[in-house]
Formats: C-alpha cells, sequence, structure tokens
C-alpha cells in the first residue's frame, strides 16, 4: 500500500491563484511520487477576517450560525484547490467536513475534533484521487458545521494524519520555518531547524502562532513529526519531532522568543479563599485560558491575565461569579506579554534576571514575571512589546546560529 501524504497549505500561501497553484504544484509533486495524497486547505488570504467582520455586522453572533458562515472560506478553497490539481493533470475531488467524516463537539467554551469517519476519505484515495479537505471545520452532533478556533486548520491537519496512520504531516504557511522569535516582530530571528514537540507546544501556547497549539498537542500524542516550510522557498524548514530533550534537562538553554500583543489583567477585590475558588469554576467552565501570570492574594486583592481575545467570555465569568459573591474587579487590557521558551530554565536561575536586566536598560518596565522550567513570562507595556521581544532574543544570543543546541536534541 502506498505511503499517505498529508499537505497542509495556510490561507497566507493560498491568497493569489498563482500561489494556489504553487501549492497545487508540490501536491502534484507528493502524487506523482506514488503517494496518497491528502490536502488540508484554510480560507484564502483575509477571507475568515473579512467573513469575522461580516459576522459582527448584526451585533453579538449566534455561535452556530457565525461558525456556519466562518466555514465557508474553507469550503471555497478546498473546491479553488481540487480545480488547481485538475488543471495540473491531478484526479481530485475537495471535501467538507461533512463529507470527509470530521465530527465536532464541545469541549467547555470551544469545539475541538472529537472523531474521523475516513471511510469516504480512503475510498476516494482508493481511486487514486487526492482529496482535499477543508480544514477548521467540523460536523456537530445537530449536523451543524462549527469551526475550531482561529487558526484550527493545522489541528484539522494534524488529526487527518492522526486517523490515516500518516506518521507526518508538511505544514506550509508564508515563513519558510518556526523562527527563534516572529520575524516579523524581530527581523534577525533565525529558522531552528529540529525542534522538540514539547518546546513547540510551549512556543505555541505562549504565542507563536506559526503552528495552532492544540495541532502539537495531537501531534504529541499521536507520534506524528510535523514539518513547517514555505511553499516556495526550497528550503528545509523545520521538523518538529517527538524525540526528548532529557540529556538537556539539566544544562537548560533558550531556544526561542514568543509574545502575546495584548493581555488583560485582572485585579479582584472582595472576601479571599473561596472567591477565587468559585470564579476559577466559572472561569474554567468556559475553557478560558489564563495565562502563567498566577493568581496572587494579598491585601491589595487577587490577579490573573487572560490573552486579549478571552476578555469579553472571562468579563461573563466574573459577572456570573460577581452574583455568587461580594467580588468586584478591575480590568487593564493594557499589557503584552514575552516570553523566553527553552528547556529546564530554572536550572538557570540568573536567566530571570538577565530578562529583566535587559528590559531594564531598554527602559522598559516589566510588570509581572513568573519562570517554570520550559518558559520565562514578563508582562509590559503592550506598546512595548516588540521591542521586549528583540531584547530578550539579542540578550540570549538567539540570532547566532549556534545559540542553542535545539536542533542536537533528538
Ligand atoms: N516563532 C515563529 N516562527 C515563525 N513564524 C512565527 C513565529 N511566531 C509568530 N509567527 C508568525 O506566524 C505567521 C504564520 O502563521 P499564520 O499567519 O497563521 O499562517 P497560515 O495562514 O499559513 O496558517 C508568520 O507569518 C509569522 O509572522
Ligand atoms: N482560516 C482560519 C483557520 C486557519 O487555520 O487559518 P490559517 O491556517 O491561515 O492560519 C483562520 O484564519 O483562523
Amino acid at each position: 500500500m502506498n505511503a499517505i501524504a498529508v499537505q497542509k497549505f495556510g490561507g497566507s500561501s493560498l491568497a493569489e491563484p498563482g500561489q494556489v497553484l504553487r501549492a497545487a504544484g508540490l501536491v502534484r509533486s507528493a502524487h506523482r511520487a506514488g503517494n496518497r495524497t491528502v490536502v488540508c486547505v484554510s480560507a484564502r488570504g483575509d477571507t475568515t477576517d473579512r467573513l469575522v467582520a461580516e459576522a459582527g455586522a448584526f451585533g453579538a453572533p449566534d455561535p452556530r450560525e457565525a461558525d456556519q458562515l466562518l466555514a465557508t472560506g474553507e469550503t471555497a478553497s478546498a473546491a479553488t484547490m481540487a480545480m488547481a490539481l485538475g488543471s495540473l493533470g491531478v484526479p481530485a475531488v475537495s471535501m467538507t467536513a461533512a463529507q470527509a467524516g470530521i465530527a465536532a463537539a464541545p469541549a467547555g467554551g470551544e469545539m475541538r475534533i472529537s472523531g474521523i469517519d475516513t471511510a469516504g476519505i480512503r475510498a476516494a484515495l482508493g481511486a487514486g484521487r487526492a482529496v482535499v479537505v477543508a480544514g477548521f471545520q467540523g460536523v456537530d452532533a445537530s449536523g451543524a458545521t462549527r469551526t475550531l478556533g482561529r487558526g484550527g486548520s493545522d489541528t484539522t491537519a494534524v488529526a487527518l494524519a492522526a486517523a490515516l496512520g500518516a506518521p507526518r504531516c508538511a505544514i506550509y504557511t508564508d515563513v519558510d520555518g518556526v523562527y527563534t522569535a516572529d520575524p516579523r516582530t524581530v527581523p534577525d530571528a533565525r529558522a531552528i531547524p529540529r525542534l522538540p514537540l514539547g518546546v513547540m507546544s510551549e512556543m505555541a501556547i505562549s504565542g507563536a502562532r506559526v503552528l495552532h497549539a492544540r495541532a502539537v498537542e495531537l501531534a504529541a500524542v499521536h507520534g506524528i513529526t510535523i514539518t513547517v516550510a514555505a511553499p516556495d522557498s526550497g528550503r528545509p524548514g523545520t521538523v518538529v519531532h517527538g524525540g526528548s530533550t532529557d540529556v538537556l534537562e539539566g544544562t537548560g538553554f533558550a531556544v526561542a522568543v514568543t509574545h502575546t500583543p495584548r493581555v488583560a489583567r485582572i485585579l479582584l477585590q472582595g472576601p479571599g479563599g473561596p472567591l477565587t475558588g468559585v470564579l476559577a469554576g466559572v472561569l474554567a467552565e468556559r475553557r478560558i485560558p489564563l495565562e502563567p501570570v498566577g493568581w496572587t492574594s494579598g491585601a491589595a486583592g487577587s490577579e490573573f491575565a487572560v490573552r486579549a481575545e478571552h476578555l469579553p467570555a472571562a468579563e461573563e465569568a466574573l459577572r456570573e461569579a460577581a452574583a455568587h459573591t461580594r467580588l468586584t474587579y478591575a480590568v487593564d487590557a493594557s499589557a503584552g506579554q514575552v516570553s523566553l521558551v527553552g528547556v529546564g530554565l530554572l536550572n538557570r536561575p540568573e536567566y530571570t534576571g538577565r530578562i529583566l536586566r535587559a528590559l531594564e536598560e531598554r527602559g522598559i518596565p516589566a510588570e509581572w514575571a513568573l519562570t517554570t522550567q520550559s518558559r520565562a513570562s514578563v508582562l509590559v507595556p503592550a506598546e512595548s512589546v516588540g521591542r521586549a521581544a528583540a531584547a530578550v532574543h539579542e540578550e540570549f544570543g538567539l540570532a547566532r546560529p549556534d545559540a542553542s543546541p535545539a536542533g542536537a536534541a533528538t
């Protein structure tokens, strides 16, 4: 039986018709090499942003209807890719989530892929066709098409690889690999040739949007190797692999800097203990990810933070908790977060000090700092996030090709 190749193309690498044809050319190469070929596509260019704005034109939209609208971007993109493949002589069929057997179910406040019935995909592959699946979609129990969160097509691609038993998933995007920082923010960032999934997971969750965090988690669970590359660069990109970093655990090393442009700090006041318990419960019910500023408690109150996009849901949770307690709260959405991601960071206690000094030297006030073995995060004023990311990147010499042994970790 021929191997199954899973390739995913992000919206930024499908924006123009010429880009769609270039992507189709890569699929043709895999197909002609004898692979059974599965392609996962995102909505082209800024389609999803446009659809989000359209949905918002009618006030707070019903989530089901907003999803039905948002998913049309990927449906259109899949049909376009299938036509491009046809024009290159590759027999291809496009599939929506419903046609590809992708089921989704709520997990707290978000939708997740809950299963894939691959019969339809396998039948089309068996007939010698390339199958183009619309990413970012899943069908819920009621038959509605739901979406998997911004950036969710990466997760569709990795879930397809897992369901089809493919050991690898190629993600094509507008950068030629995972970099030591977002290259749009830190221009001297460099591509990392090999990266353990654990480090990538921490990078994705702390703001490196090049891979969807859930996709990295799924790859780790199913032992799938992800490659990240640009379709037209001719460079090999980054291999995100399941190898261990144990040998480096005692050493400590810095791999990359990530950033979140805006986070909201929430200061709570009211009676202590049980208060935070109630609130933590309602935040968890809504699956609102908390940023690692933790909970602090004291005379001034307790504090935690969430990414800005989760603030509306967090405020809803706060109002609900306030109804059961004597809670009052204040929101400060003027911060951003910068993180150094790596391995064994606590084995190098000087790292946190180096981050804080590098920021101080540039006149950037650090408002909060927290270090774990895999990440050191600070909050800084939102307008300084880019400069702060560049400062930490420079402090740890990440622009140098020999800066970290991440490439050696297997
Ligand atoms: N560490 C990083 N390495 C590479 N790219 C990053 C990193 N952090 C953030 N990015 C950003 O991720 C973008 C790619 O993700 P995205 O825009 O979602 O692409 P796609 O549409 O292909 O899914 C890049 O253009 C880059 O600006
Ligand atoms: N189109 C969706 C899903 C997605 O994964 O997109 P991309 O692969 O272009 O980041 C979004 O913009 O969020």
